[in-house]
C-alpha cells in the first residue's frame, strides 16, 4: 500500500489550520509525524480518515483518490486507532475487536465464524486472547489500546493510522505498543511526542509547524538541535545512542542551557 498526500489544506471558518500538505508512506513504512501541540497532526490525520474533509488537496490510496471511495471501502484499506479510547456502553473486548469486521460485511449481515476466527487470531496478536470476555471498561489504558489495535487488525486494512497512541501509557506499554505495531509491518502513519520514541521506531519521520511541514526524512537528518529549538522551543543535546544506533535526544532545561 503506498499513500499520498497532495497539496492538503483545511480550514475552519477563515481559520487556515493545515496549508498545502504533501506526504508519501511508502509500502511497509512505519512514519512519524511530530510537532508541537496545536501545529495539526491530528487535524491532518482526520483529513486523512475522512472525518474531515478537505479544503483542497486530497489523499490517495495506491493512486485511488480516497474522495470517490465510500466510506466502507476506505475502511477495508485504512484503520485507526485514536488516543480516544473510552467507549460509551460495557462492550466486551470481543465486541469492540468484532466491529473491525463491519467494513466487510452488508448491512445487518450475521457474524459468521470466519468473523470470529480473525478476530480471536487478532486477539491473540496483541496478547490478549484470554480477555474475550472482559469488560472493555474495566480494561487499563494500555490494554484498552491493545484492543484497539487488535479491531485495527480485525479490519484487515493494509493502512494504519495512529493519533498519539501512547498517550496515557506508561513506558512499558508505550514500548510494547510500539514493538508491536512495528512487528506488524503494516504501512503506518503515527503522530507522535516523545522524539526519542521516534526516533527507535520511525523509518521517516515528518515535522509540522503551524500547519505545514517543515522538515522531513530520517530520524538521523529530521532530529537536529537548530530544527527542535526553532520548532519545538527547546534546547536539547543530540547523541547516537551505543544500544540502539539512533539519535538520542536530550532535553536541557533552560536553566542548564543558559549556564
Ligand atoms: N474544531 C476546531 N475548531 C477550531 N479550531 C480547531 C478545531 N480543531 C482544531 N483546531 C485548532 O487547530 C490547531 C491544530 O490542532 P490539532 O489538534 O490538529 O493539533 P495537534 O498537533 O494534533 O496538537 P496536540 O499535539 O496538542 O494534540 C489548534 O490550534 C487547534 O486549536
Amino acid at each position: 500500500m503506498n499513500i499520498k498526500v497532495e497539496e492538503l489544506s483545511f480550514g475552519i471558518r477563515d481559520k487556515s489550520l493545515i496549508e498545502a500538505i504533501s506526504l508519501e508512506i511508502r509500502e511497509g513504512e512505519f512514519v512519524g509525524l511530530i510537532g508541537p501541540n496545536g501545529s495539526g497532526k491530528s487535524t491532518l490525520l482526520k483529513n486523512m480518515y475522512r472525518v474531515l474533509k478537505p479544503d483542497m488537496g486530497g489523499v490517495y490510496l495506491n493512486g485511488q483518490n480516497l474522495s470517490r471511495m465510500t466510506h466502507k471501502e476506505t475502511a477495508r484499506q485504512m484503520a485507526v486507532v485514536s488516543q480516544e479510547a473510552n467507549v460509551a456502553f460495557d462492550f466486551t473486548v470481543m465486541d469492540i475487536v468484532m466491529m473491525g469486521r463491519a467494513p466487510h460485511k452488508r448491512m445487518l449481515e450475521a457474524d459468521s465464524a470466519r468473523d470470529r476466527e480473525i478476530a480471536e487470531q487478532a486477539l491473540a496478536r496483541v496478547g490478549l486472547g484470554h480477555a474475550a470476555i472482559s469488560s472493555f471498561s474495566t480494561l487499563s489504558g494500555g490494554e484498552k489500546q491493545r484492543v484497539l489495535i487488535a479491531r485495527a487488525l480485525a479490519q484487515e486494512a493494509g493502512f494504519l493510522i495512529l493519533d498519539e497512541p501512547t498517550n496515557h501509557l506508561d513506558i512499558r506499554y508505550q514500548l510494547q505498543m510500539m514493538d508491536l505495531v512495528k512487528t506488524l509491518q503494516l504501512t503506518s502513519l503515527a503522530a507522535l511526542h516523545d522524539l526519542n520514541i521516534a526516533a527507535y521506531y520511525c523509518d521517516r519521520i515528518y515535522v509540522l509547524e503551524a500547519g505545514r511541514i517543515v522538515a522531513s526524512g530520517t530520524p538521523d537528518e529530521v532530529l537536529q538541535q537548530d530544527l527542535l529549538r526553532r520548532v519545538f522551543g527547546v534546547e536539547t543535546q543530540i547523541s547516537r545512542h551505543p544500544y540502539t544506533g539512533k539519535p538520542s535526544t536530550t532535553y536541557l532545561p533552560e536553566t542548564i542551557a543558559n549556564r
